[in-house]
């Protein structure tokens, strides 16, 4: 299933971290609507294309989320671009992806590519620091990013990052109702089915990460729970 307007959960899996097969199989068999391969730190060739050999035994669709150029390989379904709309940095905005598409944008598929409008909310995440996030937003500049991300830039993905955190619902609820095509991702410390739940009644698309690597019985659970 790549038509991500069909999602309501993912999971993210981090190829910077361990996982076992046993779990891994239980991720891959979950039930998820798919499996998104990023992260912040410590993302390389070597171990993108391990994490993708072990889950191609499965049927799960099977994202990467491009944090370095150097890690892009063939072989995915779909190829997931963020740009960080709240850094304060040109370089996360589109500074990085200039410099790719100048190379290999003649070789790109567009088809099997889609673009992230991030906006990271968690100022202690990696992600936030790494590229220099003004995470300091009230409601109001939240949903004005996602309408920049819907109205000016017709991106088909509004990222509300919290990574690590649980995040504020109420915001979540006034993005959404802000957004009308723009499918809403929503990420960030969700540790129970219960707040799954919460925030699937808001976002378009769960993002469960961590806890898969803290507490697995946990993070299957989410899946049922946002359905
Ligand atoms: C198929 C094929 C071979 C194609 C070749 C063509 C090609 C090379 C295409 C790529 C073109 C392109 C435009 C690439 C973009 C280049 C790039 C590096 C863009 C920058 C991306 C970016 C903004 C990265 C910053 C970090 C970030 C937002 C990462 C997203 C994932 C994320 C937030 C993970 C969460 O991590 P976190 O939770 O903070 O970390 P921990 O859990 O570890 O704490
Ligand atoms: O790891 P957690 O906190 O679940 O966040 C998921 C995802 O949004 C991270 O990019
Ligand atoms: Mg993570």
């Amino acid at each position: 299933m790549y038509d991500i307007n069909e999602w309501r959960h993912a999971f993210k899996l981090d190829p910077n971290k361990y996982i076992s097969d046993e779990d891994l199989e239980k991720i891959c068999e979950s039930g998820t609507d798919a499996l998104i391969i990023g992260g912040t730190d410590g993302i390389t060739l070597e171990n993108v294309l391990d994490l993708m050999a072990r889950v191609r035994r499965y049927t799960v669709p099977c994202i990467l989320e491009i944090s370095t150029i150097e890690s892009v390989t063939p072989g995915f379904d779909l190829y997931f671009i963020p740009s960080v709309l709240n850094s304060t940095e040109v370089k996360w905005i589109t500074g990085l992806h200039h410099e790719a598409v100048k190379e290999y944008g003649d070789i790109m598929n567009w088809e099997e590519i889609l673009v992230q409008g991030y906006c990271i909310l968690n100022d202690e995440c990696k992600a936030a620091s790494v590229t220099a996030a003004n995470t300091d937003l009230t409601a109001d500049d939240v949903r004005a990013y996602a309408m920049m991300a819907e109205k000016m830039l017709h991106l088909p993905i509004f990222y509300l990052e919290y990574s690590g955190k649980y995040g504020d619902p109420a915001i979540v609820k006034e993005v959404k109702e802000t957004l009308e095509t723009t499918a809403l991702f929503y990420g960030g410390g969700i540790q129970s089915a219960q707040q799954a739940k919460e925030m699937a009644a808001y976002a378009d698309v769960v993002v469960v990460g961590n806890i898969i690597y803290s507490d697995l019985k946990a993070a299957l659970q989410t899946v049922e729970a946002v359905r």
